[in-house]
Protein backbone atom coordinates (compact mmCIF):
# COMPACT_ATOMS: atom_id res chain seq x y z
CA UNK A 1 0.00 0.00 0.00
CA UNK A 2 1.18 3.35 -0.88
CA UNK A 3 1.76 5.63 2.32
CA UNK A 4 4.59 7.84 1.73
CA UNK A 5 2.91 11.33 1.30
CA UNK A 6 4.17 13.63 -2.03
CA UNK A 7 7.03 15.27 -1.08
CA UNK A 8 5.76 18.41 -2.50
CA UNK A 9 2.45 18.64 -0.62
CA UNK A 10 2.25 16.49 2.76
CA UNK A 11 4.76 18.18 4.83
CA UNK A 12 5.39 16.39 8.59
CA UNK A 13 1.03 15.18 8.57
CA UNK A 14 1.27 12.46 7.21
CA UNK A 15 2.81 9.38 9.12
CA UNK A 16 3.39 5.56 8.15
CA UNK A 17 1.93 2.87 10.54
CA UNK A 18 0.44 2.98 13.36
CA UNK A 19 1.50 4.49 17.03
CA UNK A 20 1.16 3.49 20.14
CA UNK A 21 -1.84 5.67 22.41
CA UNK A 22 -0.97 6.42 25.87
CA UNK A 23 -3.14 7.90 28.57
CA UNK A 24 -1.74 9.07 31.13
CA UNK A 25 -4.34 10.44 34.42
CA UNK A 26 -6.70 12.21 31.70
CA UNK A 27 -9.29 14.19 33.88
CA UNK A 28 -12.18 15.55 32.11
CA UNK A 29 -14.41 17.46 34.27
CA UNK A 30 -17.06 20.49 32.93
CA UNK A 31 -18.04 23.31 34.63
CA UNK A 32 -20.70 22.45 36.47
CA UNK A 33 -18.43 19.61 38.36
CA UNK A 34 -19.56 16.37 36.25
CA UNK A 35 -16.55 14.39 35.88
CA UNK A 36 -17.16 12.90 32.30
CA UNK A 37 -13.34 11.08 32.95
CA UNK A 38 -11.59 10.39 35.95
CA UNK A 39 -7.93 10.25 35.68
CA UNK A 40 -7.50 7.29 33.41
CA UNK A 41 -4.52 6.15 32.83
CA UNK A 42 -4.61 3.38 29.52
CA UNK A 43 -1.72 2.24 27.21
CA UNK A 44 -2.69 0.89 23.36
CA UNK A 45 -0.07 -0.95 21.81
CA UNK A 46 0.67 0.24 17.97
CA UNK A 47 -1.17 -2.26 15.78
CA UNK A 48 -3.97 -3.55 18.84
CA UNK A 49 -7.84 -2.60 18.39
CA UNK A 50 -9.07 -2.06 21.68
CA UNK A 51 -12.60 -1.50 22.74
CA UNK A 52 -14.38 0.61 24.89
CA UNK A 53 -17.42 -0.32 26.23
CA UNK A 54 -19.73 0.70 29.53
CA UNK A 55 -23.24 1.95 30.19
CA UNK A 56 -24.53 5.25 28.98
CA UNK A 57 -23.25 8.36 29.84
CA UNK A 58 -19.69 6.66 31.34
CA UNK A 59 -17.23 8.55 28.90
CA UNK A 60 -16.22 6.62 26.41
CA UNK A 61 -17.21 8.58 23.49
CA UNK A 62 -15.04 11.55 25.32
CA UNK A 63 -12.18 9.23 25.91
CA UNK A 64 -12.02 8.69 22.17
CA UNK A 65 -12.91 13.07 21.47
CA UNK A 66 -10.13 13.69 23.80
CA UNK A 67 -7.54 11.84 21.81
CA UNK A 68 -7.95 13.50 18.66
CA UNK A 69 -8.40 16.72 20.53
CA UNK A 70 -12.40 17.30 19.69
CA UNK A 71 -12.41 17.53 23.05
CA UNK A 72 -9.72 19.16 25.79
CA UNK A 73 -8.56 16.95 28.47
CA UNK A 74 -8.76 18.85 31.99
CA UNK A 75 -5.70 17.88 32.97
CA UNK A 76 -3.28 14.63 31.97
CA UNK A 77 -1.19 14.06 29.34
CA UNK A 78 -2.54 11.80 26.31
CA UNK A 79 1.02 10.57 24.04
CA UNK A 80 0.49 9.42 20.09
CA UNK A 81 4.07 7.30 20.46
CA UNK A 82 6.07 9.51 21.92
CA UNK A 83 4.04 13.02 20.63
CA UNK A 84 1.90 14.56 23.46
CA UNK A 85 -0.99 15.35 21.61
CA UNK A 86 -2.44 18.21 23.68
CA UNK A 87 0.97 20.02 22.45
CA UNK A 88 0.20 19.28 18.94
CA UNK A 89 -2.31 21.41 16.52
CA UNK A 90 -5.99 19.88 16.43
CA UNK A 91 -6.05 20.09 12.63
CA UNK A 92 -2.65 18.98 11.72
CA UNK A 93 -3.43 16.08 14.62
CA UNK A 94 -6.75 15.14 13.26
CA UNK A 95 -5.56 14.29 9.88
CA UNK A 96 -3.27 11.71 10.99
CA UNK A 97 -6.25 10.31 13.21
CA UNK A 98 -8.98 8.43 11.56
CA UNK A 99 -12.04 8.85 12.67
CA UNK A 100 -15.44 7.00 11.96
CA UNK A 101 -18.94 7.86 13.76
CA UNK A 102 -22.48 6.13 13.59
CA UNK A 103 -24.07 7.27 11.00
CA UNK A 104 -20.68 8.20 9.00
CA UNK A 105 -21.21 11.87 8.24
CA UNK A 106 -20.37 11.53 4.29
CA UNK A 107 -20.76 14.55 2.77
CA UNK A 108 -24.06 14.60 0.80
CA UNK A 109 -22.88 16.59 -1.96
CA UNK A 110 -19.90 14.83 -2.93
CA UNK A 111 -19.57 11.23 -4.85
CA UNK A 112 -17.79 8.55 -2.74
CA UNK A 113 -14.65 8.85 -4.65
CA UNK A 114 -14.07 12.26 -3.46
CA UNK A 115 -15.45 11.63 0.06
CA UNK A 116 -13.10 9.29 0.73
CA UNK A 117 -10.56 11.57 -0.96
CA UNK A 118 -11.42 14.37 1.31
CA UNK A 119 -8.34 14.17 3.92
CA UNK A 120 -5.87 13.77 1.13
CA UNK A 121 -7.19 16.64 -0.68
CA UNK A 122 -6.57 18.82 2.49
CA UNK A 123 -2.95 17.45 2.73
CA UNK A 124 -2.52 18.91 -1.14
CA UNK A 125 -2.22 15.80 -2.52
CA UNK A 126 -2.30 15.67 -6.41
CA UNK A 127 -5.47 14.61 -7.91
CA UNK A 128 -4.29 11.42 -9.81
CA UNK A 129 -3.00 10.40 -6.34
CA UNK A 130 -6.68 11.20 -4.35
CA UNK A 131 -8.17 9.27 -7.45
CA UNK A 132 -5.99 6.40 -7.21
CA UNK A 133 -5.94 6.27 -3.45
CA UNK A 134 -9.85 6.51 -3.53
CA UNK A 135 -9.85 3.91 -5.80
CA UNK A 136 -7.67 1.26 -3.82
CA UNK A 137 -9.50 2.30 -0.65
CA UNK A 138 -12.63 1.44 -2.02
CA UNK A 139 -11.24 -1.91 -3.42
CA UNK A 140 -10.00 -2.56 0.29
CA UNK A 141 -13.39 -1.92 1.97
CA UNK A 142 -14.67 -4.26 -0.64
CA UNK A 143 -16.72 -1.86 -2.88
CA UNK A 144 -16.07 -2.00 -6.47
CA UNK A 145 -14.34 1.48 -6.95
CA UNK A 146 -16.01 1.48 -11.11
CA UNK A 147 -19.48 1.14 -9.94
CA UNK A 148 -19.42 2.91 -6.75
CA UNK A 149 -17.01 5.72 -7.01
CA UNK A 150 -18.93 8.07 -9.30
CA UNK A 151 -21.85 7.59 -6.85
CA UNK A 152 -23.72 9.86 -4.26
CA UNK A 153 -24.38 8.94 -0.83
CA UNK A 154 -27.67 8.65 -1.09
CA UNK A 155 -27.22 5.60 -3.58
CA UNK A 156 -25.70 3.11 -1.26
CA UNK A 157 -27.04 1.60 1.28
CA UNK A 158 -26.45 2.28 5.57
CA UNK A 159 -24.03 -0.86 5.33
CA UNK A 160 -22.33 0.51 1.93
CA UNK A 161 -21.85 3.97 3.30
CA UNK A 162 -20.46 2.73 6.44
CA UNK A 163 -17.63 1.02 4.69
CA UNK A 164 -16.97 4.17 2.65
CA UNK A 165 -16.96 5.76 6.07
CA UNK A 166 -13.99 3.52 7.21
CA UNK A 167 -12.35 3.97 3.63
CA UNK A 168 -12.02 7.67 3.92
CA UNK A 169 -10.47 7.51 7.96
CA UNK A 170 -8.02 4.79 6.40
CA UNK A 171 -7.24 7.45 3.40
CA UNK A 172 -4.43 9.12 4.46
CA UNK A 173 -2.82 6.13 5.97
CA UNK A 174 -3.35 7.13 9.61
CA UNK A 175 -1.58 5.97 12.26
CA UNK A 176 -4.72 6.06 14.78
CA UNK A 177 -8.07 4.97 13.67
CA UNK A 178 -11.20 6.06 16.19
CA UNK A 179 -14.00 4.65 15.64
CA UNK A 180 -17.59 5.54 17.78
CA UNK A 181 -20.02 3.12 17.22
CA UNK A 182 -19.40 2.40 13.84
CA UNK A 183 -21.59 -0.01 12.66
CA UNK A 184 -24.62 0.48 15.26
CA UNK A 185 -26.79 1.88 12.41
CA UNK A 186 -26.53 -1.06 10.56
CA UNK A 187 -29.35 -4.46 10.81
CA UNK A 188 -27.50 -7.14 12.23
CA UNK A 189 -26.75 -9.15 9.80
CA UNK A 190 -25.28 -6.33 8.03
CA UNK A 191 -23.64 -5.81 11.25
CA UNK A 192 -21.67 -9.07 11.29
CA UNK A 193 -20.82 -9.13 7.93
CA UNK A 194 -19.51 -6.37 8.66
CA UNK A 195 -17.45 -6.81 11.37
CA UNK A 196 -16.47 -9.59 10.13
CA UNK A 197 -15.05 -7.21 7.07
CA UNK A 198 -13.52 -4.98 9.57
CA UNK A 199 -11.42 -7.71 11.44
CA UNK A 200 -10.31 -9.08 7.56
CA UNK A 201 -9.13 -5.15 6.80
CA UNK A 202 -7.31 -4.51 10.50
CA UNK A 203 -5.38 -7.98 9.66
CA UNK A 204 -4.19 -5.96 6.48
CA UNK A 205 -3.79 -2.46 7.46
CA UNK A 206 -2.89 -3.04 11.42
CA UNK A 207 -3.96 0.39 12.63
CA UNK A 208 -4.06 1.04 16.25
CA UNK A 209 -7.82 1.41 16.84
CA UNK A 210 -10.14 2.39 19.32
CA UNK A 211 -13.24 1.22 19.19
CA UNK A 212 -16.20 2.36 21.07
CA UNK A 213 -19.39 0.04 21.77
CA UNK A 214 -22.43 -0.58 23.46
CA UNK A 215 -22.81 -4.19 22.41
CA UNK A 216 -20.61 -6.79 24.28
CA UNK A 217 -20.60 -9.70 21.99
CA UNK A 218 -19.24 -6.74 19.15
CA UNK A 219 -17.02 -5.62 21.75
CA UNK A 220 -15.70 -9.62 22.02
CA UNK A 221 -15.47 -10.34 18.59
CA UNK A 222 -13.58 -7.57 17.37
CA UNK A 223 -11.40 -6.56 20.78
CA UNK A 224 -7.63 -7.79 21.29
CA UNK A 225 -8.42 -5.80 24.61
CA UNK A 226 -11.50 -4.47 26.29
CA UNK A 227 -11.28 -1.55 28.67
CA UNK A 228 -15.12 -1.34 30.54
CA UNK A 229 -15.85 1.85 32.38
CA UNK A 230 -18.44 2.74 34.62
CA UNK A 231 -19.69 6.33 35.28
CA UNK A 232 -17.34 8.74 35.65
CA UNK A 233 -15.11 7.20 33.21
CA UNK A 234 -13.93 5.23 36.30
CA UNK A 235 -11.84 1.87 34.53
CA UNK A 236 -13.55 -1.06 35.85
CA UNK A 237 -11.25 -3.40 34.16
CA UNK A 238 -9.02 -3.85 31.16
CA UNK A 239 -8.06 -7.11 29.19
CA UNK A 240 -8.70 -9.89 26.99
CA UNK A 241 -11.91 -10.98 26.18
CA UNK A 242 -11.20 -14.03 27.54
CA UNK A 243 -10.04 -13.00 30.54
CA UNK A 244 -13.05 -10.24 30.82
CA UNK A 245 -15.79 -12.87 30.61
CA UNK A 246 -13.66 -15.51 32.92
CA UNK A 247 -12.49 -13.52 35.12
CA UNK A 248 -14.70 -10.42 35.50
CA UNK A 249 -12.27 -7.64 38.40
CA UNK A 250 -15.38 -6.66 40.21
CA UNK A 251 -19.07 -6.79 41.03
CA UNK A 252 -19.56 -4.38 38.22
CA UNK A 253 -17.91 -6.21 35.71
CA UNK A 254 -19.77 -9.23 36.35
CA UNK A 255 -22.79 -7.72 36.41
CA UNK A 256 -22.15 -5.75 32.96
CA UNK A 257 -20.87 -9.16 31.50
CA UNK A 258 -24.15 -10.98 32.51
CA UNK A 259 -25.39 -14.61 32.71
CA UNK A 260 -24.57 -15.61 29.41
CA UNK A 261 -20.70 -14.65 29.41
CA UNK A 262 -20.75 -19.10 30.17
CA UNK A 263 -21.79 -19.01 25.94
CA UNK A 264 -19.39 -16.21 24.96
CA UNK A 265 -16.67 -17.63 26.68
CA UNK A 266 -17.08 -20.61 24.14
CA UNK A 267 -17.01 -18.45 21.52
CA UNK A 268 -13.18 -17.19 22.23
CA UNK A 269 -12.30 -20.24 24.01
CA UNK A 270 -9.96 -22.03 21.16
CA UNK A 271 -10.43 -26.06 20.69
CA UNK A 272 -6.82 -27.21 22.06
CA UNK A 273 -5.29 -30.83 22.10
CA UNK A 274 -5.98 -31.11 26.21
CA UNK A 275 -9.66 -31.30 25.46
CA UNK A 276 -9.16 -34.34 22.97
CA UNK A 277 -9.63 -38.45 23.62
CA UNK A 278 -7.38 -40.37 21.80
CA UNK A 279 -8.92 -41.70 18.47
CA UNK A 280 -10.44 -45.66 18.49
CA UNK A 281 -7.46 -48.04 18.07
CA UNK A 282 -6.70 -47.72 13.95
CA UNK A 283 -8.69 -44.56 14.00
CA UNK A 284 -11.47 -45.57 12.26
CA UNK A 285 -14.27 -43.00 13.45
CA UNK A 286 -17.97 -43.60 12.05
CA UNK A 287 -19.03 -42.17 8.93
CA UNK A 288 -21.51 -39.51 10.14
CA UNK A 289 -19.46 -37.99 12.85
CA UNK A 290 -18.99 -34.33 11.98
CA UNK A 291 -15.28 -32.36 11.95
CA UNK A 292 -14.14 -29.37 13.77
CA UNK A 293 -10.74 -28.28 12.89
CA UNK A 294 -8.05 -27.75 15.63
CA UNK A 295 -8.56 -24.37 16.63
CA UNK A 296 -12.04 -23.76 16.00
CA UNK A 297 -13.93 -22.46 19.02
CA UNK A 298 -15.49 -24.39 21.67
CA UNK A 299 -18.68 -22.13 20.54
CA UNK A 300 -18.66 -23.64 16.30
CA UNK A 301 -17.58 -27.07 17.82
CA UNK A 302 -21.18 -27.07 20.07
CA UNK A 303 -23.15 -26.01 17.68
CA UNK A 304 -22.18 -28.34 14.98
CA UNK A 305 -22.84 -31.21 17.57
CA UNK A 306 -26.17 -29.90 18.69
CA UNK A 307 -26.86 -29.51 14.85
CA UNK A 308 -25.87 -32.96 13.81
CA UNK A 309 -27.37 -34.46 17.11
CA UNK A 310 -23.93 -36.08 17.78
CA UNK A 311 -22.21 -36.85 20.94
CA UNK A 312 -18.58 -36.58 19.47
CA UNK A 313 -16.36 -34.65 16.61
CA UNK A 314 -13.60 -35.56 15.22
CA UNK A 315 -10.80 -32.79 15.34
CA UNK A 316 -8.22 -32.62 12.68
CA UNK A 317 -5.04 -30.96 12.61
CA UNK A 318 -4.16 -28.20 10.09
CA UNK A 319 -3.07 -30.99 7.31
CA UNK A 320 -6.54 -31.99 7.69
CA UNK A 321 -5.67 -35.68 9.87
CA UNK A 322 -8.30 -36.48 12.58
CA UNK A 323 -6.24 -36.14 15.75
CA UNK A 324 -8.48 -36.85 18.65
CA UNK A 325 -12.32 -36.50 19.62
CA UNK A 326 -13.90 -34.18 21.18
CA UNK A 327 -17.28 -34.68 23.10
CA UNK A 328 -19.70 -32.75 23.79
CA UNK A 329 -19.79 -33.70 27.34
CA UNK A 330 -16.41 -32.01 27.31
CA UNK A 331 -17.41 -28.78 26.24
CA UNK A 332 -20.35 -28.33 28.65
CA UNK A 333 -17.92 -29.19 31.70
CA UNK A 334 -14.73 -27.40 31.03
CA UNK A 335 -13.65 -26.05 34.46
CA UNK A 336 -12.19 -22.83 32.90
CA UNK A 337 -8.62 -22.25 34.40
CA UNK A 338 -8.33 -18.36 35.13
CA UNK A 339 -6.71 -17.19 31.42
CA UNK A 340 -7.38 -19.78 28.36
CA UNK A 341 -6.25 -17.18 25.75
CA UNK A 342 -3.83 -15.11 27.78
CA UNK A 343 -3.63 -11.79 29.35
N1 LIG B 1 -20.96 20.03 28.32
C1 LIG B 1 -21.16 19.16 29.28
N2 LIG B 1 -21.39 19.53 30.55
C2 LIG B 1 -21.58 18.64 31.55
N3 LIG B 1 -21.55 17.31 31.37
C3 LIG B 1 -21.32 16.85 30.12
C4 LIG B 1 -21.12 17.73 29.02
N4 LIG B 1 -20.91 16.99 27.91
C5 LIG B 1 -20.99 15.70 28.32
N5 LIG B 1 -21.23 15.60 29.63
C6 LIG B 1 -21.37 14.36 30.44
O1 LIG B 1 -20.19 13.58 30.30
C7 LIG B 1 -20.51 12.22 30.52
C8 LIG B 1 -19.82 11.35 29.49
O2 LIG B 1 -20.40 11.51 28.21
P1 LIG B 1 -20.03 10.58 26.98
O3 LIG B 1 -20.74 11.09 25.79
O4 LIG B 1 -18.56 10.46 26.91
O5 LIG B 1 -20.64 9.18 27.44
P2 LIG B 1 -20.76 7.82 26.63
O6 LIG B 1 -20.26 6.76 27.54
O7 LIG B 1 -20.11 7.95 25.31
O8 LIG B 1 -22.33 7.73 26.49
P3 LIG B 1 -23.27 7.02 25.39
O9 LIG B 1 -22.93 5.57 25.47
O10 LIG B 1 -24.64 7.32 25.90
O11 LIG B 1 -22.96 7.64 24.07
C9 LIG B 1 -22.02 12.12 30.48
O12 LIG B 1 -22.49 11.90 31.78
C10 LIG B 1 -22.47 13.47 29.95
O13 LIG B 1 -23.69 13.84 30.50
Amino acid sequence: MDVTPESDSAGPTSAVGAAAITLDQVRKQYPDGTVAVGDLSLEVKAGELVVLIGPSGCGKSTVLRMINRLIEPTSGRILLGDEDVTRADPVQLRRRIGYVIQNVGLFPHQTISANVGTVPRLLGWSRSRIQSRAGELLDLVGLDPATFGPRYPHELSGGQRQRVGVARALAADPVVLLMDEPFSAVDPIARARLQEEFLRLQAEVRKTIVLVTHDLDEAVRLGDRIVVLSQGGRLEQYASPATLLGEPASAFVREFVGADRAIRRLAVTPITPDLLQPLPPGGDTPAGMPTVPIGSSLYDALAVLLTTNSDDARVTAEGGEPIGLLSRHRILSIDYPADPIGG
